[in-house]
């Protein structure tokens, strides 16, 4: 028996009146319940929720040129990606969902008139069609095509923000290449400012004061120390070594990398100051041996300084585990030194979360 709201009334009615009238009464509400549920997943199929539309728009938009509109179980025809139909940006919601709907297949023109009722577009304001061209199409009317399908001009904007500048530090024992590795790094790679330290050390020959070190007295280096104008200094070797604050801000503030050169003690120091916020690279040789015939080859130390400095290489090598990088800076091989550095610098230039200093 097919039931209507009239006759489910008089069943009802005669059953409330019957001798088995509250259970006809219960059979006839149960009936009326399921043929409610029935309409309802009816209705549910005919007319998506506004807000279901607006979800499956969104989230298949772009895939929707190419696969099956819709991940619904009810399968709805793939529509003609040259029928795209384009709203006025006054439809009143927001990007491509404003913009995007299908015409042509009665799902398409049902999810289309749902649009309409949920935007309420007025009829004078009906949007126009703009078919895309072919994928064969010249590659500039596809561009714009592309664009006008879209709504929008495509950006020529940088899609991820330019990297931070860095602060890479460099250190290892005595006698390991770290000045040679940062002169060569300096002639292959631009946009990095090796900062000047300053000593009061004699100058060795060969070396120019302001571009190896700034040559300072030691009078002249604690006054330094008292105006707070050092980052980080150090008495080595019966010589003071300190990075001037100033010099980083500037050119961290042009946008250039900064690469600070320290002893291990130097840069146990400035891990505390800069925590993470800067790339801690130890340089090593291949091995204690041959460090020794390097510090011997370059003939700068007496033999008690070069029995000091060996000495102490021992020791720090231990420290290797704190930095960030290591890099062996092997015999005969500086280039790929260099180029190890360099890679690193790329590689944290690409990180997603960035270093960030704040000195
Ligand atoms: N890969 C290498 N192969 C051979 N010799 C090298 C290599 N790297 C550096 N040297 C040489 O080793 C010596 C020490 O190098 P450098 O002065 O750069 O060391 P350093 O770590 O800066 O030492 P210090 O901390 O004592 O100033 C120099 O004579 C340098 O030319």
């Amino acid at each position: 028996m097919h039931f209507t709201h009239q006759n489910i009334d008089e069943a009802t009615n005669l059953a409330g009146n019957g001798p088995n009238g509250n259970r006809a009464t219960t059979k006839v509400k149960e009936k009326k319940r399921k043929e409610r549920e029935r309409e309802g997943e009816r209705n549910q199929i005919l007319h998506p929720l506004p807000s279901m539309l607006l979800r499956r728009i969104s989230t298949t938009s772009f895939s929707s040129l190419t696969s099956p509109l819709c991940h619904q179980k009810r399968a709805i025809p793939l529509p003609n990606p040259n029928d795209i139909l384009l709203l006025p940006p006054s439809a009143g919601c927001s990007g491509l969902q404003r913009r995007l709907t299908f015409r042509s297949s009665p799902s398409c023109s049902r999810m289309a008139s749902g649009f309409q009722r949920t935007t309420q577009e007025p009829t004078a304001r009906r949007p126009s069609f703009v078919p895309l061209p072919p994928s064969d199409a010249d590659k500039a009317e596809l561009f714009r095509g592309l664009e006008a399908a879209l709504g929008s001009p495509f950006s020529s904007d940088p899609l991820s923000p330019p990297p931070n500048p860095l602060i890479v530090v460099i250190s290892g024992p005595s006698g390991v290449g770290k000045d040679a590795v940062i002169k060569r790094l300096r002639e292959v790679r631009e946009g990095i400012h090796f900062v000047v330290t300053a000593t009061s050390r004699a100058k060795r020959p060969g070396e120019v004061d302001g571009k190896d070190y700034y040559f300072v007295t030691k009078e002249n280096f604690l006054s330094m120390i008292n105006r707070n104008e050092l980052l980080e200094y150090a008495l080595v070797y019966g010589e003071y070594k300190g990075i001037p604050k100033q010099q980083i801000r500037d050119f961290m503030a042009k946008g250039f990398d900064i690469v600070l050169r320290v002893d291990i003690q130097g840069a146990a120091t400035l891990r505390s100051i800069l925590g993470d916020s800067a790339v801690f690279i130890f340089l090593v040789a291949e091995s204690e041996a041959s460090l020794v015939k390097r510090l011997i080859d370059r003939k700068t130390e007496t033999s008690e300084m070069l029995l000091v400095r060996i000495a102490t290489a021992r020791e720090e090598v231990r420290h290797m585990k704190k930095f960030d990088y290591v890099v062996v800076n092997a015999e005969g091989k500086l280039e790929d030194s260099v180029k190890l550095v360099n890679s690193i610098i790329d590689a944290e230039k690409a990180k997603v979360r960035q270093r960030s200093v704040n000195i």
